[in-house]
Formats: C-alpha cells, sequence, structure tokens
C-alpha cells in the first residue's frame, strides 16, 4: 500500500537527553536531504540501509543551523511500519526538537496522528491487530507480568492460535463442501456429520481455554477489584492507606468518615489491585451517609476479591455477620483489625464464618501484619499454573467480548449438528465463527474500528 510521509515526535516531550523525530513513507529519505547537512557532500538517499549518520539540521529556506544531529537511514521493508524511515535523534530539549519536527512538516510530510506509525505496521502486513493492540498494552503495562502478557501477545501468540483455529475451521466447512458436490456415495452423510462434530467441539474447547485465561489476563492488565468493606470505624480506610503506603483516605475516630467511595491502584507483590475503599455498612440515618451505603453495595457486585474487616477490640455484631453473608460466594479476605488493644472479639466465631477463608490479623496503628496480607492476597492469585510461561493469556476485552461471540456460534452449531439440522444452516454458524475469530487478528474487521483502535495510541508511536 502506498500512503503519504508521516512525522511526529517519537519520545517524551521535555524530557530525556535525546529525543527523536521519526519520519515514514515514501517520501520520508527525500525530506530528510532537504535539511540534513551531512560530513562534506554525503546525501541520505546514497547512504546503505540500516545506518546512521552524523551532521546538522539546516533551514533550507535561511541557511540557518538548527540542530546537532545522528539521523538513521532504514529502508523498506525491513522497518518498523515496512515503508521508509528516518529517525533524527535530536539534543533533548522541547524547542530545538520542535523546530526540527516543524522544519520536516514544511519540507513535505504530514503530521502523524496517534498511533499511525503502528497502524502502517498493520495495514502494510507487518503485524496483525492483536499484536498492534500489544503494543499498546505493553506502553500501559503496569506491572511485570502484565508486561510479559502483552510482550508474548506481540511476539503473535495468541494470533497463531487464532490463526490455527480458522484454518480448521475453514478446512472443515471445505469438506463439507466437497461432500455436498458428491451426493452419490453412500455413507458421505454419516462421515460429514461424524467429522462436523468432532471439529466443533474441538474448536469449542480451544475457545474455551482460551477464555479460561481471558480473566487472569484481564485482571493483570486492569487490576483485580478489590473492596474493603466493615463496620464503620473498623479501620477500613487505614487499611487503604496502608496497602498505598500514604495517606490518600481520610482516617478518624468518627465512625462514618468515608462517605463515598474512594478507589486506588496498588501494585501487591506483582498483583496489580483496584482497591476500592467504601463507606461502613449499617442501617444509617444520615442522608449522605446513606447513599455512600448503597454505592458501598453497588460496588460490592463488581468486586473480583473483598478484604472483610473487623475489630479485635469489639464483639461481633449481627452487622458482622450480614456482611459474612452478604459476600458468602466471593473470594475473602477476613482482616481482623486493632489487635494492639485489648481482644473482645470471639476468634472461635470468625473462623467458624470464615470457613475456607483466609484470617489476617492487623494492628493498622502499630502497622503490623501488613505483610502477612499482602501474602496472603498474592498468593491467592498465583496458586499454581497461573504463572506458566507457556500460557496463551486474553487480556484485551474485546477479545474476550468477541472469544464469548464465537463460542457462542461454535455452540449453536454443534447443537445444530447433534439436532440433525440441514447442513447449510451448519454452514452458516461455522462461518460466523471463522469471522469472528478473524475479527480478533483483524482479517475481517471494520475500517472506523481501526481508526478507532489506533486513535488511542499515544502520538509518535
Ligand atoms: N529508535 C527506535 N527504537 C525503537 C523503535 C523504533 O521505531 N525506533 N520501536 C518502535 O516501536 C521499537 C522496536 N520495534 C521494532 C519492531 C520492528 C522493527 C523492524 O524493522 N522490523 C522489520 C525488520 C526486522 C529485521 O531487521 O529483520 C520486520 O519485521 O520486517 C523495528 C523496530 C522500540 N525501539
Ligand atoms: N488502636 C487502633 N486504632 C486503629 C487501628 N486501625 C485504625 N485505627 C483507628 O480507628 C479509627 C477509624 O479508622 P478508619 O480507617 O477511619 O476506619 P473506617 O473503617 O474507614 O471508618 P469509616 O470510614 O468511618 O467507616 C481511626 O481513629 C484510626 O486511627 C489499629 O490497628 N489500632
Ligand atoms: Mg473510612
Amino acid at each position: 500500500m502506498e500512503f503519504d510521509t508521516i512525522a511526529a515526535i517519537s519520545t517524551p516531550l521535555g524530557e530525556g537527553a535525546i529525543a527523536i523525530v521519526r519520519l515514514s513513507g515514501n517520501e520520508a529519505i527525500q525530506i530528510a536531504d532537504k535539511i540534513f547537512k551531512g560530513v562534506g557532500d554525503k546525501r541520505l538517499k546514497d547512504v546503505p540501509s540500516h545506518t546512521i549518520h552524523y551532521g546538522h539540521i539546516v533551514d533550507p529556506s535561511s541557511g540557518q543551523t538548527v540542530e546537532e544531529v545522528m539521523v538513521t537511514v532504514m529502508r523498506a521493508p525491513k522497518t518498523f511500519t515496512r515503508e521508509d524511515v528516518v529517525e533524527i535523534n535530536c539534543h533533548g530539549g522541547l524547542f530545538s526538537v520542535n523546530r526540527v519536527l516543524q522544519l520536516v512538516l514544511t519540507n513535505g510530510a504530514r503530521l502523524a496522528e496517534p498511533g499511525e506509525f503502528t497502524k502502517r505496521a498493520f495495514l502494510n502486513g507487518r503485524i496483525d491487530l492483536s499484536q498492534a493492540e500489544a503494543v499498546m498494552d505493553l506502553i500501559r503495562a503496569k506491572t511485570d507480568r502484565a508486561m510479559n502478557v502483552a510482550l508474548s501477545q506481540m511476539e503473535g501468540r495468541l494470533s497463531k492460535l487464532i490463526r490455527g483455529l480458522r484454518q480448521t475451521i475453514l478446512e472443515t466447512l471445505a469438506h463439507v463442501e466437497v461432500n455436498i458436490d458428491y451426493p452419490e456415495y453412500d455413507d458421505v452423510e454419516e462421515m460429514t456429520h461424524k467429522m462436523l462434530i468432532e471439529k466443533a467441539l474441538y474448536v469449542r474447547d480451544e475457545i474455551n481455554k482460551l477464555l479460561q485465561t481471558s480473566q487472569q489476563g484481564k485482571i493483570l492488565r486492569e487490576g483485580l477489584a478489590t473492596v474493603i468493606i466493615g463496620r464503620p470505624n473498623v479501620g477500613k480506610s487505614s487499611l487503604l492507606n496502608s496497602l498505598v503506603h500514604e495517606n490518600k483516605a481520610i482516617v478518624t475516630d468518627i465512625p462514618g468518615t468515608t462517605r463515598d467511595v474512594i478507589e486506588e491502584y496498588v501494585n501487591v507483590r506483582g498483583v496489580p489491585l483496584r482497591l476500592i475503599d467504601t463507606a461502613g455498612i449499617r442501617e444509617t440515618e444520615d442522608i449522605v451517609e446513606r447513599i455512600g451505603v448503597e454505592r458501598s453495595r453497588e460496588v460490592l457486585k463488581k468486586a473480583d476479591l473483598i478484604l472483610l474487616v473487623l475489630n479485635y477490640n469489639e464483639e461481633l455484631t449481627p452487622e458482622d455477620e450480614q456482611l459474612f453473608e452478604a459476600v458468602k460466594d466471593m473470594d475473602v479476605i477476613v482482616i481482623v483489625n486493632k489487635t494492639d488493644l485489648p481482644q473482645k472479639i470471639d476468634m472461635g466465631r470468625v473462623r467458624e464464618l470464615a470457613g475456607n477463608w483466609p484470617i489476617v490479623t492487623t494492628s493498622l496503628l502499630q502497622e503490623k501484619g501488613i505483610d502477612e496480607l499482602e501474602e496472603a492476597i498474592s498468593s491467592l492469585f498465583f496458586t499454581g499454573a497461573i504463572e506458566a510461561k507457556d500460557l496463551t493469556y486474553v487480556s484485551n476485552s474485546r477479545h474476550i467480548a468477541l472469544l464469548h461471540q464465537a463460542k457462542q456460534a461454535v455452540e449453536e452449531a454443534i447443537s445444530g449438528i447433534e439436532a440433525g439440522v440441514p447442513i447449510d444452516i451448519v454452514q452458516i454458524d461455522l462461518t460466523r465463527t471463522w469471522e469472528l475469530l478473524g475479527e480478533i487478528i483483524g482479517d475481517t474487521v471494520h475500517e472506523s474500528l481501526i481508526d478507532q483502535l489506533f486513535s488511542q495510541f499515544c502520538l509518535g508511536k
């Protein structure tokens, strides 16, 4: 494909010792040559590909020297975009980098849109859509583990799997087609039926396997929605502050201090948590607080993990018992706080209520028990298999949604085959499965979606 030549500053603005102005397109080298003055009469159009050259940027209209630079010349197709690429390495200052960019733009290049370099890598066929999305995930990764997921996706592991599945479906459809064309053989119908169900079941199982990784993948990307609940004044906001290692939430000895829901992002031993502090749950007369309590109940529904806080220094109340009841089907860690004060809580009863859930005792005031809590959180998340290197994670919400739809389509095909519906109906469901999987890697995807996806990138990428 042939596009105009684009340019952008590809390094963070105003930071760092070196800044790069990147050009990509047919005229990249020609445009750079207009403003580059190398040693002697060296011209960039004559240099070998993938070499770097010292020189100056000179404004051709005034003859004024603007910058001292190193310029990299990379010719198509072995480049990031598969087009000619020129990278001008400038001194870091914002002002001079901008002047170089301005000169590039007045000499024939167009300012790139966010993500446009990566978009070209996609449009020119170097990477597929899920790999391009992984580039973006990599930039945004918040933990090492999230980064590893993005890297393996960038290398095309998910794409390879999806391609394999699509190939299986395509071959199956072709096989069915052939059999329909030669109905004179008696056993054809039976054979078709058997093969169809086998292949469809295989596709469904593979999709299921991918979906099973999606929970972890998504959590690694977006954080485990972790909700702190407990009666007023037990130390919920103190807990948030301890895990964040900062005073983000207001802590006072007045019950009902937290009126609204507070959210903070923390990394607990490689597990990204989206920590949510709530207003203490109790029956209340105060209108403002009551709205807060309602919201607390709302966020409960969306939680991946519950931190249920109790007070060591008070007897269990009916409200505490109700809290256990309210989260009974969820992943919960029970925290018994204020162990620096005399014991009034019945720990036997706590253990009874907690069942299999881990119980951690803390004195947040004296910063005790926080290590144990962090340990409990990370072991809950990283139990065994999850860390296995060869696992292909699906972490992107768009991919997850498409996999769910594909699964539904293939399941319709399966029940169709089992019910003995006409083969052309089954073909429709299988084709639909094939199309939905294709959307993940961008083979069967609408242009407006592509534009929307790439516009989320940062400038210069
Ligand atoms: N200076 C600079 N650093 C950078 C980038 C860049 O564009 N410029 N990248 C940008 O994000 C990343 C590197 N990613 C890249 C990915 C592929 C190719 C590339 O040229 N691929 C070709 C040729 C490979 C080969 O030499 O065999 C290809 O796949 O065909 C280059 C960079 C990070 N660092
Ligand atoms: N002695 C003692 N006091 C604590 C401990 N943890 C928290 N506190 C105190 O308990 C009071 C309430 O703490 P918060 O963290 O505001 O409690 P909360 O559960 O967020 O309260 P609400 O927002 O009102 O629901 C504050 O005075 C804290 O300093 C602890 O381990 N020991
Ligand atoms: Mg609070």
